[in-house]
Parts: structure tokens; sequence; C-alpha cells
């Protein structure tokens, strides 16, 4: 079998092709503000794509700059600003932050009504608590490819590999209010292979390259993979070795253009509905 690949740089064009009409008909433009601290290259390029993409799509998107040597204290400030400025309906603080700032601490001084990330604990409490709620954006470009590659939820196996607050526990949750049985496996479970080969859908999060063969994968499974890996030579690989994984899985994301594009495209959906629910509109 050679799996069918699911086309997450197509899938995230037409989102964010609804999402633009969408902003069109509002009569006002949502605004999102990015903050990235520091000079982390790779920030760099997701933080100016988020940009483009907001802005694309009518949006009134800005970049806050502050160099690496930011304290905590004065971050938070910047966080508290945003929070009392009407005219901001989503706040997003790029991650990783520098070592001396709590990642935690600042994540939980977002507004939860402004929080387009859906980290903060009220987001991510209804979320387990299959409330509506702000929905971290990897998963939530997640659901929406198994959406489009017309996976059906209701019953499957579902392996989450990896336990992050980012992406592997959204993720479960989210395939679990989708009525799929869900697993969550991550570094210390036995047996891994074993596991992941279970599996109707496998969604791999564990930010190691290349860690799942072609024999983890059940002949026809959905595989999703969220990983990005840099290789030392500049390569970028996700956390499925793909080659071998095509061909066992029925369906497959690639690294690049498979979850990557739908973080940022979640990330206006979210900004759009933070928006709506703030502004009443
Ligand atoms: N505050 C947050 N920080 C981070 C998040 C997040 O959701 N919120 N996620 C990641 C980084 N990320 C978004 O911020 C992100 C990563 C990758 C992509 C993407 O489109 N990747 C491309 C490849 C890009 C490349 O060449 O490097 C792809 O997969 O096709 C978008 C967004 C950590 N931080």
């Amino acid at each position: 079998m050679t799996a069918r690949i699911i086309d997450g740089k197509a899938v995230a064009a037409t989102l964010r092709a609804g999402l633009a009409e969408r902003v069109k008909s509002l009569g006002f433009a949502p605004g999102l503000r990015v903050v990235r601290v520091g000079d982390d290259p790779a920030s760099g390029v997701y933080v100016r794509n988020k940009d483009r993409a907001a802005q694309q799509a009518g949006f009134d998107s800005a970049t806050i700059q502050l160099p690496e040597d930011t304290t905590e204290a004065a971050l938070l400030a910047v966080v508290r600003q945003l929070n009392e400025d009407p005219a901001v309906d989503g706040i997003l603080v790029q991650l990783p932050l520098p070592a001396h700032i709590r990642a935690d601490a600042v994540i939980q001084a977002v507004d939860p009504a402004k929080d387009v990330d859906g980290f903060h604990a009220i987001n991510a409490g209804k979320l387990a608590i299959g409330q509506p709620a702000l929905t971290p954006c990897t998963p939530k470009g997640v659901m929406h490819l198994l959406a489009a590659a017309g996976a059906s939820l209701r019953g499957a196996r579902a392996v989450v590999l990896g336990r992050s607050n980012i992406v592997g526990k959204p993720m479960a949750a989210l395939l679990l209010a989708a009525d799929a049985t869900v697993t969550v496996v991550h570094s210390r479970t036995q047996n891994l292979a074993t596991e992941c080969r279970r599996a109707d859908i496998l969604v791999a999060a564990v930010g190691r390259p290349e860690l799942v063969r072609g024999d983890w994968i059940e002949e026809g499974a959905t595989v999703i993979d969220v990983g990005i890996n840099r290789l030392p030579n500049g390569r970028l690989v996700g956390d499925v070795a793909f080659d071998e994984a095509v061909q066992h899985a029925g369906a497959i994301t690639p690294v690049p253009g498979g979850v990557g594009p739908m973080t940022i495209a979640c990330l206006l959906e979210n900004t759009l509905e933070a928006a709506i629910a703030r502004r009443g509109a």
C-alpha cells in the first residue's frame, strides 16, 4: 500500500480563505498581537508567517518584539497592557521563551478570553470537561486535517504519541470528544511500537526525529505527524520515518507541508472566534 498524502498547505489555504471571507463581513478587523522575546531563528520564521497570514486574511495584526534580556516582570507588564487594550482580541506569546522567564507564569497571565493559543488553565480545563473553549492551534489543526482526509473517528482506536500540554493532552481531549477510543503513549511507555500498531489513527507529537518506523503502523492507518525536527544537515523531518510509513499507512501528513501550516490557520480561526465572543459580533 502507498498512502494518500494529506496536503496541509492546501487544507490551510482553504481554511484561511474562508476566514478572510468571514472577516470581510464582520465590519471590523479582529486584533491579534504576537509577542516574541529574543532571537530564536525558528520562532522568527513562525512569527513572521503568522503576521503575514493574519494580515492577508484582513486581521489587524502586529508583532511585539522584545529583547532576549527582557525580564519576566517586563513581559508580564506587556501582557497586562494587551489584556486591557479593547482593540486586541487575541494575544499569543511565542514559545520557547528565554530560560530566565517562567513560561507558565506568562501563559496564565493572558486573559483567557484573548488566549488564542488555548494554553491558559481555564481554556485547558474547559476543553478537558467538554465545554466550549479556545483550543490549542496544533491539535485543532489536526482535527481539521482528519476531517479533510475523511477519517472516521467514532469508535476508532486513536493513539497519541506525546503528552505535552500544547499538543498531546489537548489532542487526546479533542479525539475523545469526537468519540474515538484514545490511548496516550509517551517516552516512558513500554513497547511503544506495539501500542502504536494498535492505532487506526496515530498522532505523533513527541519531538524525536523519525522515531516512528514503518512497522509501527497498522496497514491502512491514518498517520498525522506533528513533529518538526531540523537535522544537523539542515533537513526538516517529522517524528515519523515518512518513506517507511508511506508504505503502510492509508493516509499520512508530510513534514513540511502537513500540520505546520494548519497551526497558523487555526490561530486565525481562534482569533476570529475570540473577537466574535468578546465583541458579541
Ligand atoms: N505560542 C506558541 N508557540 C509555539 C507554538 C504554538 O502553537 N504557540 N507552536 C510551535 C511553533 N509554531 C507556531 O508557533 C509553528 C511551527 C511550524 C509551523 C510550520 O508551518 N512549519 C512548516 C515548516 C517551516 C520550516 O521550514 O521551518 C511546515 O511544517 O510545513 C508553523 C507554526 C512552537 N511554538
